[in-house]
């Protein structure tokens, strides 16, 4: 019989997960390998995935291992590295709680983009401290067939540029990733929010995450459209003192986004466990052979 590698599978407002546990970080996941175990018809399927690693076994954690134990190596679908995944860090806190390796209280998760707190009811939501919002400088344009909007960067530790339309449907299919003028302004690909207002301090979006396509929710792009939306409604918790909170509907339910007047953003929102196997090693072998090309070409 081939060896088999533990998995979970689970979901933040429906982005959801493959969940690696590899606390000696032992497991060899090549970026065609996540490709593969990503993939909703031939692999498990899933936005992205958390490969859960002790911080002192891994090479981009090690530094922050006497603040945070557990380093969140998050990849895209198509097996590419991010900085920071918000729902995925929940989801993340949840494995922990759920392996026994935590209990309820405050936890700091190591990240490509620093060590995040996390604070973790015995069920429920989950709130994440994410850091501060940096709202780099430049006029940006992103087009869906044949319609044009001025688009916003905010960085979350990931890029994003948020566009505020009439109408969702407005952002068409988001299969592929709509283009910007400058073509050049994202060398390193972005998140695509697009935004409409639901009623006082309460938004819904879409999102086009880069190394995923379009997903039914981003966590860090639902901070990135908060802030956005603060500013463009006048409000600035440095400026006023008083924190800010928004509602962010997405197509897979509901976060919601405090900022505060030290530029700390919360988020908060639910984190489900939803199924737990093996893996055959044989086959991720065979299947990262076969998914190789297509991801050397991407
Ligand atoms: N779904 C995530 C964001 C994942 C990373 C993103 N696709 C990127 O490449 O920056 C979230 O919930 O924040």
């Amino acid at each position: 019989m081939s060896t088999r590698i533990a998995f979970l599978k689970a979901h933040g407002t429906e982005n959801d997960f493959v969940i690696v546990p590899d606390p000696e970080n032992s497991v060899d996941l090549p970026p065609a390998a996540v490709a593969a175990l990503c993939d909703r018809r031939a692999g498990i399927g899933g936005d992205g995935l958390l490969h859960v690693v002790r911080s002192a076994a891994h090479p981009e954690a090690r530094e922050m291992a006497g603040e945070a134990e557990w380093f969140m190596d998050y990849r895209n679908g198509d097996g590419s590295v991010a900085e920071m995944c918000g729902n995925g860090v929940r989801a993340f806190a949840r494995y922990l709680q759920h392996a026994g390796h935590v209990t309820a209280g405050e936890l700091a998760v190591a990240t490509r983009g620093g060590v995040k707190t996390v604070h973790l009811a015995k069920d429920g939501d989950v709130t994440v401290r994410m850091g501060r919002a940096v709202l780099p400088e430049g006029e940006v344009t992103v087009s869906v067939d044949g319609r044009s909007w001025p688009a916003r960067n905010v960085n979350m530790g990931n890029p994003h540029a948020v566009a505020f339309v009439e109408d969702l449907a407005h952002a068409g299919s988001l299969f592929t990733a709509p283009p910007f003028a400058p073509a050049s302004a994202y060398p390193d690909g972005v998140n695509v929010e697009f935004v409409v207002d639901r009623g006082p301090r309460h938004v819904a979006m879409r999102v086009h995450e880069r190394g995923s396509g379009e997903t039914r929710s981003c966590g860090t792009g639902a901070c990135a459209v908060a802030v956005a939306t603060a500013r463009r409604d006048g409000a600035d918790p440095a400026v006023t003192g008083t924190p800010v909170t928004y509602t962010v509907d997405l197509p897979g339910g509901r976060l919601v986004i405090t900022e505060h007047p030290d530029g700390e953003i919360e988020m908060t929102g639910p984190a489900e466990i939803v199924a737990e196997g093996q893996i055959d090693a044989d086959w991720l072998e065979r299947a990262t052979a076969a998914k190789t090309p297509e991801v050397r070409n991407a």
